[in-house]
């Protein structure tokens, strides 16, 4: 008897990315993307991995939609690769790129599986990067010419389109951080960088709707609740700052409400450049919010931190001795956090459509007698579902759910030591092997809901 049900035609799916599970790097004109360097570039990423193979997507798609299929998945989101399509980053377009995304698709609508198409995964094609990357102007007109490419090629059968995956991350992991590709360390180019993602969004929204009639089109962010450390003023007010950071950066301009005058503020004179019209251009209406959930942030103030936000996390350790269990990532596992995240979504922005794009973990999974027994991740997707459907409860218009990840994949600078699939990769042989929680959540599909 399924106690939890959830609304008739609610789009459960699984979420992967290009550079994460394609390989073939080199075949079929595609051109370097900057993820390519980086993961070559000594020192990056956990061994030297890098996506020269990775799952071999490319040439294993067949196996891989039938995976699909037999789990019972009615949708699919996966990322384009820009490089295969336009391996200079602008110019000529690479036919044989499309041609790739283009049997994918088919082959998704002959399953009956709606493909969800996530325009920008990471990987800007090294072209662009060398002629200024993110923190160039231009950089955001040719992610809008290279969207108007791809949508007038499968805009016929795609309906459902994401331009960017996590612009924070991108701005923030790749040009102040520099743990992600550019492997750039500089404050004020990373919020310039914010600031032409969402410009290129603002541009790439009119290209897609123009070239896919009737398309839903929307973004996807990494969000969190943010939790002070403690109920003290500093910690509070840490918190705030670091709320305006990570979530209202990105959600005041799209919501057309401008940047967050109190992160200005913040920012100062490391606040953004920008142009009459671009707010204007970036408010572009949308049709659904992508919200990518893992973990919420707990943030203490701390007056030492370099960056103008005096605000950290709390680490892992410190989390684990408070009792929160951890994922191999090092995330709290706090499914009440994503109820909380859409509560807030609902109230503050009221999205007309949230999908959850992605939600999963990484656990210690091992491979014993040709299986995969994963309790943990059966666990942790119950009750972060369990959380979403109380939010639909209370009113959130939540339309889907994807799972990252459909198989393990490569983990960026954590390269393959870090596994989030519903299906375990043999790195050896490349063989597909479903876990347990495979077969759980193809039961959760069919019953669309939780049993108890
Ligand atoms: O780490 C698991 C997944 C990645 O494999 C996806 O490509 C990416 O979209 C994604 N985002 C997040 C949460 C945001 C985040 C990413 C990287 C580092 C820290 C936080 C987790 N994940």
């Amino acid at each position: 008897m399924v106690e939890r049900r959830f609304p008739d035609g609610f789009l459960w799916g699984t979420a992967t990315a290009a550079y994460q599970i394609e390989g073939a790097v080199d075949e079929d004109g595609r051109g370097p993307s900057i993820w390519d360097t980086f993961s070559h570039t000594p020192g990056k990423t956990f061994e030297g991995h890098t996506g020269d193979v990775a799952c071999d997507h490319y040439h294993r798609w067949p196996e891989d939609v039938h995976l699909m299929q037999q789990l019972g998945a009615p949708a699919y989101r996966f990322s384009i690769a820009w490089p295969r399509i336009l391996p200079q980053g602008t110019g000529q377009v690479n036919q044989r790129g499309l041609d790739f995304y283009d049997r994918l698709v088919d082959a998704l609508l002959q399953a009956e599986i709606t493909p969800f198409v996530t325009l920008y995964h990471w990987d800007l094609p090294q072209a662009l990067q060398d002629r200024g990357g993110w923190a160039a102007r231009e950089t955001a007109e040719a992610f809008a010419a290279y969207a108007d490419v791809v949508a007038r090629r499968l805009g016929d059968r795609v309906k459902h389109w994401i331009t960017h995956n996590e612009p924070w991350v991108v701005a923030f992991v790749g040009h102040f951080l520099g743990v992600h590709a550019p492997g750039i360390q500089d404050a004020r180019i990373a919020i310039q960088v914010s600031h032409h993602l969402l410009l290129s969004h603002g541009h790439a929204v009119p290209a897609i709707r123009a070239a896919s009639p009737d398309a839903q089109v929307g973004i996807t962010l990494n969000l969190s609740p943010v939790r002070p450390a403690t109920e003290a003023e500093e910690d509070r007010l840490a918190a705030q700052r670091y709320d305006g950071f990570l979530n209202r950066w990105f959600l005041d301009p799209l919501f057309g409400r401008g940047y967050p005058q109190d992160m200005l503020a913040t920012y100062g004179e490391l606040a953004p450049t920008a142009q009459t019209g671009d707010l204007d251009a970036i408010a572009v209406p949308i049709d659904f919010l992508g919200v990518n959930y893992y973990t919420p942030a707990f943030v203490r103030y701390d007056a030492s931190v370099l960056n103008p936000l005096k605000a950290i996390l709390v680490p892992p350790e410190e989390l684990q001795a408070a009792g929160y269990e951890l994922t191999e990532m090092g995330w709290a596992i706090v499914p009440d956090g994503l109820y909380e995240l859409l509560i807030r979504l609902q109230r503050d922005f009221a999205p007309s459509t949230i999908y959850i794009t992605e939600n999963g973990a990484a656990f210690a999974d091992q491979l014993e007698d040709g299986a995969v027994r994963d309790p943990k991740r059966i666990a942790f997707l119950h009750d972060h579902f369990a959380a979403a459907h109380r939010a639909l409860q209370d009113g959130v218009p939540l339309r889907g759910y994807f799972v990252w990840s459909l198989m393990d994949n490569f983990e960026w600078a954590h390269g393959y030591s870090k596994r989030f699939g519903l299906i375990y990769i043999d790195y050896e042989t490349l063989e597909r092997i479903p876990k347990e929680s495979y077969a759980w959540y193809s039961e959760v599909i069919r019953a669309n809901g939780l049993v108890q």
